[in-house]
């Protein structure tokens, strides 16, 4: 039952550095080589991590929460390069603060920000959102229906219920013996009170709470949960999931989702680009381009939540780069999570930026039975989640023919728990043989911090 293989990562090796705004590169060739003094060689700066970091590859440096550093060049946002105890090489920056007593005290903030975060769930305007998406919805209910036969007897339970729809849609459509409908926010005493309005109160029990802390009378044979964030991950709600999946799931039980797909395509975003950098080309008849580094710094510096990509707009075929098995996958894996990505080029265009968007799939209990599925790309019904647009720097022209190779990085924020940066890597090669027209570039966004 469920998929084999847990998260399908091509790991990526090697450390080149080539923004493509700064065009400069950094080759990296042992882990302890001595740096060329560069003509203005500054003293290194001391750091202290404020997370543990597994380096991968030859050239990382892997350090435990707390450890000083020294850190000798930053040759890319991203990626610094310093020292631990005589041993130097590559760390991520965002694992670094200066020293914590210049720092605001953060040790204060909740790093899940869960006051924000179920706040904002404890009104309508979110679940007004949620329930107006038919594409989802309908997804959850399908799955209930096409499943109705096997739930008789089955509990289930819903992890994140909200206003209760999926909990509902069990004791509405089947006859499972019991649904424990799990919500942290206070939106739980409105669910009690639409689980008695709708007859369900039989079935249904709500408990509010987090899903990490409530304790449930028995163990489930279904754990459904509408996880899903932009770009998949963001919120890093999954998290609670997997908690629950190893504390409350019965061996053989069913993950609802049982997968998850993160895909990605080269695209177009013309009007996009046209709208916030184009525009200060020629605003009235003037030049107001010496503002365009700030447009792109303003504009394109983070993801674009709730694009609409065109299916026009891809410029290859989207492949999946990244597939989670919610039956293996571990929360350790969610710390950093890569991909690999080759595409070719299917038609001259412009090549603004990557879109992202994710499929989730929903196995039968049924050995055998269909599988629903649940896709928020652009050749699917519209959601509320849309797509994710990362636009590069400056755009590059591409032709049929020409490929885009590179990786993607999904790299949970060590101190906020519910953001990541993304981090994409991509080379264009020319359909012609000449190899000297390769381009790189490599882009950093965060979600949010
Ligand atoms: N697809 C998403 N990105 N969000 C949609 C589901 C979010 C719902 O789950 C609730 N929720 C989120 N995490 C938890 C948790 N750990 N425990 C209980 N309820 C939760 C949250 O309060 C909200 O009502």
């Amino acid at each position: 039952m469920g998929f084999r293989n847990n998260v399908n990562c091509l790991f990526w090796g090697g450390m080149s550095f080539t923004c493509d705004k700064y065009e400069f590169e950094e080759e990296v060739t042992t882990r302890n080589a001595e740096k060329e003094e560069d003509e203005d060689d500054t003293s290194p700066e001391e750091y202290v991590a404020v997370s543990n970091f597994t380096g991968s590859g030859s050239d990382q440096l892997s350090f435990s929460s707390g450890d000083a550093l020294l850190v000798h060049a930053k040759p890319s946002p991203e990626w610094w390069w310093a020292e631990l105890q005589g041993v130097i090489g590559y760390v991520p920056a965002g694992y670094l603060r200066q020293d914590a007593a210049e720092e605001e005290d953060t040790s204060m903030e909740d790093p899940w920000q869960d006051e924000e975060y179920f706040g904002s769930y404890g009104t309508l305007r979110l679940h007004l959102e949620m329930l107006s998406d038919k594409s989802r919805t309908e997804a959850y209910r399908q799955v209930v229906l096409s499943n109705s036969a096997s739930l008789r007897n089955k509990v289930v339970m819903d992890l994140g219920c909200g206003t209760g729809i999926i909990s509902l849609f069990c004791a509405q459509l089947a006859q499972p013996s019991g649904v424990y409908a799990v919500e942290a926010s206070s939106m739980a005493e409105y669910t009690r009170q639409l689980v008695k309005q709708n007859g369900c109160e039989e079935v249904v029990t709500v408990l509010q709470g987090r899903a990490e802390e409530i304790e449930l009378p028995e163990q489930v044979d279904v754990l459904v949960s509408e996880w899903m964030g932009n770009c998949l991950l963001f919120e890093f709600m999954v998290e609670s999931v997997l908690l629950a999946r190893d504390r409350w799931l019965k061996d053989g039980g069913v993950m609802w989702p049982s997968s998850a797909a993160l895909t990605l395509v080269p695209c177009q975003a013309n009007s996009y680009y046209a709208e916030k950098m184009a525009f200060w080309e020629r605003p009235y008849g003037l030049d107001f381009t010496p503002l365009q580094p700030l447009a792109q710094q303003e504009f394109f510096a983070k993801p674009k939540f709730s694009h609409l990509i065109e299916p026009d707009d891809c410029l290859t075929a989207p492949r999946d780069v990244i597939l989670l098995d919610m039956y293996t996958l571990q929360v350790k894996d969610l710390e950093e999570i890569k991909g690999q990505f080759h595409f070719c080029v299917e038609k001259s265009g412009v090549f603004h930026g990557f879109t992202a968007w994710f499929t989730v799939r929903f196995e039968s209990l049924e050995a055998g039975g269909a599988t629903v599925e649940l896709n928020t790309g652009p050749n699917s019904d519209p959601t509320h989640w849309k797509q994710t647009l990362f636009m590069l720097d400056r755009p590059v022209s591409v032709c049929a023919g020409d490929s885009i190779t590179g990786t993607i990085v999904l790299c949970r924020n060590p101190v906020w728990r519910r953001h990541m940066n993304v981090t994409l890597h991509w080379s264009i090669n020319g359909s012609t043989e000449d190899t000297d027209n390769c381009q790189v570039g490599t882009k950093s966004f965060p979600m949010w911090r």
